[in-house]
């Protein structure tokens, strides 16, 4: 072991040379290293300042671990601490001038015009400290892993990504890391050996050559770009301004990743790990067997070929197919069927129908039959049962054929959906790829309603917005960052505050589209729930990391065990148990282990490779956006790559506008927002759609046509969904008049914003409507206008208002058409109401109801009939309610009773205890002994949910 003192990048500092120059050196000597921050002896230093003088820098220098127990690094790390050094919302620090955008704040890129040269702050993933994760060594079989201790990694691991996925086993996380080697000489062939081994508790603060400078906080988000002029940058050959795919754009991204960083382990080491380490790892002679015992199991071997030479852009993982729809079933691809089939020919195909497609957008009856492998006479009966006339050659819309799909029991998955699971990778696009700079994480938190969600963000940001949310929800999408110290840097996170209620499922499943890492919280003392499951899918299907906080660990109740336990059921393995979820148990009350946290959202962050390029016209997504009097439409954008400016144009969704104004989450004017932050802009002129994706142009006209464009492809798509719901009313019509069943409940829903939109859609799509169907004719943002009440009266709707208020004019209007405006600022409160009145529309259904019963004691004849004499057992007997005599338990009579009388009176009803005389108009033959049954029927109303049966 190297006792040295001297380390490589200092070496190469004073030798100037790159770091991967001495550590060809390094290799040429057969000196080992594990990675540039790796101390050696000072005889090694001396022979590399020898063999440097000779040493013709090369550009893409070897690089090589060696097999052997790698010369340590064992510098002492300092302590380094995590914790949020401040709450501010947007970048703070207002540039002085405002022209230059200037990443207002420090995630921003760096000031200077010139680059810096090989930024630090990339965390070099090279060399990774080692947790004994028993890999399953894809690449190259080892020995079996010995699977030492799980407890292993030492600096918080990194979550295992994209890099070779390590076997699913032990906890540690540390992530085997392929750097990729540059060919030497002419063997292509060259492997790369990556050891990861066990690293005592503190990691070498990690630092590149040229700057000695050592992490200052405030650092500005180092250019990736100086590292990439490495040998081959992965850029496209065909380069245009196509939009990468996330596969092309992370490889890029890690190639030079790779290339740039030989910084070693980093200082992410978490306590409880090092601690477990620290047993481990005795004495040096234990370690060097611990060490070499690691590098058997996990060393990584990558063809250089592999890693280095390859383009960016692969074959496009997307379907690039145009038009045609895709069954994606195994058997998809094989002998097509006959797209165009003779129309009258109508049996099905023989091969068997799939159980998943692929759909790219509407397509017609006849394309859609050749899809699902059924006859087109088979999809227009479906329609047609759905109230749908259709034609052989009519197109049909997502929604319909996803409808049709669900008859035919097969799923649908639409390009859409994949576009928006990937859409941060496909903001960058080719011509970023020299400009990349890291950005912030966007953290979404999801969860089950009172797991906590609101009071661990508020927990993070050290503020109070638990209360005062109408209805204990949080209502609206916002978006806050914090700063946090992490490596002696400061970082930043973003986080989307995404409501928590499962009204708002829709909203929450846009935020993980938008985000980088979900943070699934999960209370200590409840488990998984629902919206827990609901969370972990949403997150999955846009292949989002999840990071677990298990919540309120305070509580006595509470059992974080049990709840790893259960979410090993959804996939979640914590790395304690062999897999690769991060769990963090926490107490967002007691503000407990909140840093740790921090410290996981980053290193997962950092192993995500979140890049963009500050230097370009922004673009983004829409997180919400609503109309204020005062300001005018109002959105809240995200951006995802490029840097958005005041007096930027921009189009978002279908609307254009010029950024007048920019509000930070602080409520501060900004003059820029770089990647990864929200900001709320002013100057648009129409209310874009929660979700939209939006892009800054430079020029207006282009612009204003673009948004035009949108805005006619919107109005004609809602055109045709019209025509479709027209046609389902039509001919439901008539079926229902058949069936004398259906019955619909037509609503127009106006909110404040269009998260409380789609979030109120959500959750009517929830109601039962197999009595009665729900229609919204209208759901949108924005006041409740004369337009609407006219739509409404036309359509026998009825209007919600949610949060929202009537425009001057539709109050009397309403009046006028006698039309229903319900207004509500509590979710809960207008789904009860709705669902009241869909109940109101069910025929109430008649219900028995005991009376009471007598016994007949007497019988006293009259002239015509006779009176029975009784005494009443129980409840009473009232006049003309209907009564059922029964004989020896067998009803024999059904009727009224018509005559009710105590002694000689009549009265209206006999109480139990008493006697009286009771005469039918239609019974007479009384016997003794007979019983008399007393009952009334009422109306009661029918719940949806129950069918006739009552609840
Ligand atoms: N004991 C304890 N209680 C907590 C902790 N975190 C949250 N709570 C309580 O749990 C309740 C729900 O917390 P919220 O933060 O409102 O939960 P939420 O998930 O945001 O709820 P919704 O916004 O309604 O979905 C509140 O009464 C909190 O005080 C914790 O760490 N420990």
């Amino acid at each position: 072991m190297s006792i040295g003192k001297v380390r490589i990048y200092d070496l190469s500092k004073e030798l100037n040379l790159d770091n991967r120059d001495l550590l060809a050196i390094c290799e040429q000597l057969g000196i080992a290293y594990k990675s540039h921050s790796s101390t050696i002896s000072d005889a090694d230093a001396d022979r590399i300042r020898e063999a440097a003088k000779t040493y013709q820098p090369h550009s893409a220098p070897p690089r090589k671990v060696s097999k052997t127990p790698p010369p340590v690094k064992k510098a002492p790390a300092p302590q380094k601490t995590q914790q949020i050094v401040a709450v501010h919302s947007q970048p703070r620090p207002e540039t002085p001038e405002a022209p230059k955008p200037q990443l207002q704040q420090p995630p921003a890129r760096p000031q200077p015009p010139t680059r810096p040269t090989p930024p630090e702050a990339i965390a070099p993933k090279a060399v990774e400290p080692v947790a004994p994760k028993p890999p399953t060594p894809p690449a190259k079989p080892e020995p079996t892993p010995p699977r030492p201790a799980p407890t292993l990694v030492p600096p918080p691991a990194r979550p295992t990504k994209k890099v070779e996925k390590v076997a699913a086993a032990p906890p540690p996380r540390k992530e085997l890391k392929e750097p990729p080697k540059k060919e030497k000489g002419a063997s292509s062939q060259d492997r790369i050996e990556i050891v990861q081994r066990a690293v005592p508790p503190a990691p070498v603060k990690p630092e590149m050559a040229p700057k000695p400078a050592l992490p200052e906080l405030q650092p500005p988000p180092k250019p990736v770009a100086p590292v990439l002029r490495a040998p081959n940058p992965p850029k496209p050959v065909t380069e245009t301004v196509e939009v990468l795919d996330d596969k092309s754009v992370s490889k890029v991204i890690k190639d030079r990743h790779r290339h740039k960083d030989f910084d070693d382990e980093e200082n992410k080491r978490k306590s409880s790990r090092v601690a477990k380490l620290r047993e481990e790892v005795i004495d040096e002679e234990e370690e060097l067997e611990l060490t070499s015992r690691l590098v058997g199991v996990h060393q990584v071997t990558v063809d250089v070929s592999q890693s280095l030479q390859r383009p960016p852009k692969p074959k496009a993982p997307r379907p690039a197919r145009p038009v045609t729809p895709v069954a994606k079933t195994e058997k998809s691809s094989e002998k097509k069927q006959p797209r165009h089939r003779d129309r009258r020919h109508e049996e099905p195909a023989e091969a068997p129908p799939p159980d998943h497609i692929t759909i790219e957008g509407p397509m017609s009856v006849q394309e859609l039959a050749s899809l699902v492998r059924r006859s087109e006479a088979e999809i227009i009966k479906i329609l047609f049962f759905k109230g749908i006339a259709a034609t052989i050659n009519q197109t049909l819309e997502v929604e319909t054929i996803e409808l049709v799909a669900k008859e035919l029991g097969i799923t649908v998955e639409t390009a859409q959906h994949k576009a928006e699971a990937t859409k941060v990778t496909e903001m960058l696009e080719s011509s970023d790829l020299d400009h990349l700079q890291r950005r912030p994480p966007v953290v979404t938190i999801m969860g089950h309603v009172d797991h906590g969600k609101t009071s661990l963000l508020d927990a993070i940001r050290n503020t109070k917005v638990a209360q005062g949310e109408a209805g204990g929800i949080t209502q609206h999408i916002g978006a806050y960052h914090v700063d946090v110290e992490y490596n002696g840097e400061k970082h930043q996170v973003v986080f989307l505050d995404t409501p928590g209620h499962e009204a708002f499922t829709a909203m929450r499943a846009r935020g993980a589209r938008v985000t980088d890492i979900a943070v699934l919280v999960v209370a200590a003392d409840d488990g998984v729930q629902p919206q827990t499951i609901e969370a972990i899918s949403h997150a999955k299907a846009a292949k989002v990391p999840i990071i677990v906080a298990i919540n309120k660990i305070d509580k006595e109740s509470a059992q974080p065990e049990r709840v790893k336990q259960e979410l090993t059921e959804y996939g979640l393995v914590p790395e304690e148990w062999g897999g690769d979820t991060i769990m963090v148990p926490v107490s967002a009350l007691q503000q407990q282990n909140l840093d740790t946290l921090l410290e996981m959202i980053l290193l997962v962050a950092e192993v995500e490779d979140l890049y963009a390029n500050p230097d370009r016209p922004a673009k983004g997504t829409v997180i919400e956006a609503h109309l204020d009097r005062a300001r005018g439409p109002v959105a809240t954008l995200l951006v995802q790559n490029g840097t958005l400016r005041v007096g930027d144009i921009l189009v978002a969704g279908a609307c254009f506008g010029k950024v007048r104004a920019m509000i930070d989450d602080r409520g501060q004017r900004v003059e820029a927002a770089t990647p990864s932050f929200a900001v709320e802009v002013l100057g648009l002129a129409d209310v874009p759609a929660a979700g939209d994706e939006f892009e800054v142009l430079s020029d207006e006209k282009a612009a204003r046509a673009l948004a035009e464009e949108r805005a006619a492809a919107q109005r004609q798509s809602r055109l045709a969904q019209a025509a479709a719901a027209r046609r389902v009313s039509l001919t439901s019509l008539s079926s229902q008049a058949r069936e004398g069943e259906l019955k619909e409940l037509n609503l127009i829903l106006k909110a404040d914003v269009q998260g409380s939109v789609e979030a109120i859609l959500a959750a009517l799509n929830q109601l039962p409507q197999d009595q009665v169907q729900l229609r919204v004719l209208l759901a949108a943002p924005g006041e409740i206008t004369e337009t609407d009440v006219d739509l409404a009266a036309a359509s026998s709707a009825v209007i919600i208002g949610f949060n929202t208020t009537l425009a001057s004019g539709a109050r009397q209007a309403a009046e006028q058409h006698n039309v229903d405006v319900r207004e509500y600022n509590i979710i809960y409160k207008l789904l009860d109401d709705i669902q009241g009145a869909m109940e109101g529309m069910l025929e109430p259904e008649l219900v028995e109801e005991e009376l009471g019963q007598a016994e007949v004691r007497a019988i006293f004849p009259l002239s015509k009939g006779a009176v029975a004499g009784c005494y009443v057992l129980n409840g009473k007997l009232v006049r003309n309610c209907k009564v059922r005599v029964l004989r020896q338990q067998n009803v024999i009579h059904t009727g009224i009773l018509s005559s009710l009388k105590r002694m000689k009176d009549d009265v209206r009803e006999v109480a139990a205890g008493y006697e009286c005389g009771v005469r039918l108009d239609d019974f007479q033959q009384w016997q003794e002994g007979d019983i008399i049954y007393a009952f009334q029927t009422v109306t009661k109303r029918r719940s949806l949910g129950s069918g006739s049966d009552r609840n």
